[in-house]
């Protein structure tokens, strides 16, 4: 299994009243594509960041790759995601002022790639199987159109060649026709490396990318009490 919730409860710190989530049991086969979608507010991003070991659950159990997470420390779950976690923002989290190659060295100078010439050879790699031309490789991605910059943020998210990919609304900034080609490329990117994919958007048009599609307000019992 990829990932294994159990009894999982989460309320935000100053909110115990207001739980976000309440999670009995839930369950990510590996290598599943899965696609999750929900209105605005029920907890989403939360249940990602809890998978991904930003945030820690108040209780129950978060196993992740057969790691039990809540027995980890913070920095120790920090180690384990920038190992075996990609992760894909709805911002994309750039660095405005660094190029493309060093956003993506900086991931994985965090992570277990390696460093050095050998980190910046898998960079230029990544960078070339998205399309991205050499003539861009060095300029501030703030100077990268939005499509560019959402392929250097999968590069980024790649780098350390994850077991287990997450997206939160990665094509929420994207036109039709960009939002077609990033997810053709995501889904042959993930399939060539048989990652587990944990995809959020509202936009249920991209569910036939996926092999099995959730509700989380169908999971949440906590759904409805906030
Ligand atoms: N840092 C925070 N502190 C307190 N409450 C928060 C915090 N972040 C989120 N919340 C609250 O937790 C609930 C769930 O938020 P979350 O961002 O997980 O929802 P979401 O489903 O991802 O929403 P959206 O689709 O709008 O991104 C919301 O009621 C939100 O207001």
């Amino acid at each position: 299994m990829s990932v294994d919730l159990h009894g999982v409860e989460f309320s935000y710190p100053g909110s115990a009243n207001k739980p976000v989530l309440h999670i009995n049991n839930w369950t990510l086969p590996l290598a599943e594509k899965r696609f999750i979608h929900g209105p605005s507010g029920c907890g989403k991003s939360t249940l990602l960041n809890l998978i991904s070991g930003m945030l820690a659950p108040l209780s129950g159990k978060v196993h992740v790759l057969g790691e039990q997470l809540e027995k980890m420390n913070r920095r120790q779950r920090d180690r384990f995601r920038a190992n075996h976690i990609g992760y894909v923002f709805q911002q994309f989290n750039l660095i405005h002022y660094l190029d493309a190659v060093d956003n993506i060295r900086l991931a994985g100078h965090f992570g277990r790639t390696g460093r050095g010439a050998c980190l910046t050879r898998q960079s230029h790699l990544l960078l070339e199987t998205l399309g991205i031309k050499d003539n861009e490789w060095h300029k501030p991605v703030s100077r990268l159109s939005i499509g560019q910059q959402q392929r250097i943020a999968i590069a980024r998210a790649l780098v350390n060649r994850p077991e287990l990919l997450i997206a939160d609304e990665p094509t929420s900034s994207l036109d039709p026709r960009s939002r077609e080609n990033f997810m053709s490329l995501l889904m042959s990117l993930t399939a060539e490396h048989r990652m587990t994919v944990l995809f959020v958007s509202h936009d249920t048009g991209l569910q036939h990318y996926f092999d099995s599609t959730q509700a989380l307000p169908d999971i949440n019992t906590a759904a409805g009490k906030h």
